[in-house]
């Protein structure tokens, strides 16, 4: 035994949970930065050193009070880091080895109809919103609209999002190749990251991405400008080429022939 493992006796395990523990809580820094939750946990950490304080300086009552606290703490914490928690899960469900066991591939032409539409938005200043369920499943969003489930095509989106059209408002939700539903509610993402100057469609297809791995494009009624969200940011300025490109990748698109051949293989086995 080497001198310094003879004073400090550090096991591979030792390592490998602090290299565990640094990962998550970067994570954790990742998720909750320019959020609400870094003045919560600020609050809970102060919280915790007084508590350290009382129990040192053996302080009768406020340690009963402080004891009593802690019981609740950890229900508290979750309540309190909801969303951060949701998110990371998210992240979790997200890794490529886990995606594979849920989300389904997509047809390459449902992502050319889509870019298609969106390309024709954008130079018409068309406001829209579509949204692509991933491996979190989009049903309770779904259900705040008006349920569609119809074929896509480019001339379908275009009539969703005309704005004479009772549907135009709110988003389009994507799940299966089909339009699930349009007119859909999303949650409004309160993060002091964003652009002050950033609209509220903006701000509900960030929301989705916070709280759901989904894929959303937005096209900007006001400039035409189009973008997408993926887990909390948001990329703009893009071409309608750019689009399709980051669709394909992201939703690991494939020709037609490739994925029924799958889908038929699956079904057999
Ligand atoms: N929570 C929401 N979920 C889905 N859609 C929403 C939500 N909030 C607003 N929208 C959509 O955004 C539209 C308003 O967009 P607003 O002008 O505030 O956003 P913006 O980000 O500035 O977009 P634009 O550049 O198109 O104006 C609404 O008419 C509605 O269709």
């Amino acid at each position: 035994m080497t001198l310094v493992h003879w004073i400090i006796p550090i096991r591979l395990v030792d390592l490998l949970e602090i290299a565990l523990v640094a990962y998550v809580l970067y994570k954790l820094y990742q998720l909750m930065r320019g959020t609400l939750a870094v003045q919560i946990f600020l609050g809970v950490m102060a919280i915790y050193l007084l508590q350290v304080i009382v129990t040192a300086l053996d302080m009768t009552m406020l340690r009963r009070f402080f004891s009593a606290l802690s019981e609740v703490a950890v229900l508290a914490v979750i309540i309190l880091f909801q969303p951060e928690i949701r998110r990371l899960l998210v992240m979790v469900a997200q890794t490529p080895f886990l995606r594979r066991f849920v989300a389904a591939p997509v047809r390459e032409e449902v992502i050319n109809e889509v870019c298609a539409a969106v390309a024709e938005m954008s130079r018409l200043r068309i406001g829209g919103l579509i949204a692509f369920e991933r491996s979190t499943g989009l049903r309770h969003y779904i259900e705040t609209g008006t349920i569609l489930n119809a074929r896509i095509s480019r001339e379908l989106l275009l009539t969703i999002f005309y704005d004479k059209n009772p549907l135009h408002d709110g988003a389009v939700i994507i799940r299966n190749q089909v339009i699930a539903a349009a007119r859909c509610i999303l949650p409004v993402s309160t993060s002091m990251k964003l652009s002050p100057h950033l609209g509220l469609r903006h701000r509900a297809a960030v929301g989705l991405t916070e709280q759901t791995d989904a894929f959303v494009v937005v096209v900007s009624e006001e400039t035409g400008t189009i973008s997408v969200a993926q887990q909390g940011e948001l990329i703009s300025n893009l071409t309608a080429a750019e689009l399709c490109t980051l669709l394909i990748e992201a939703l690991e698109a494939r020709p037609a022939v490739e994925v029924e051949e799958e889908t038929s293989v699956n079904l057999q086995s």
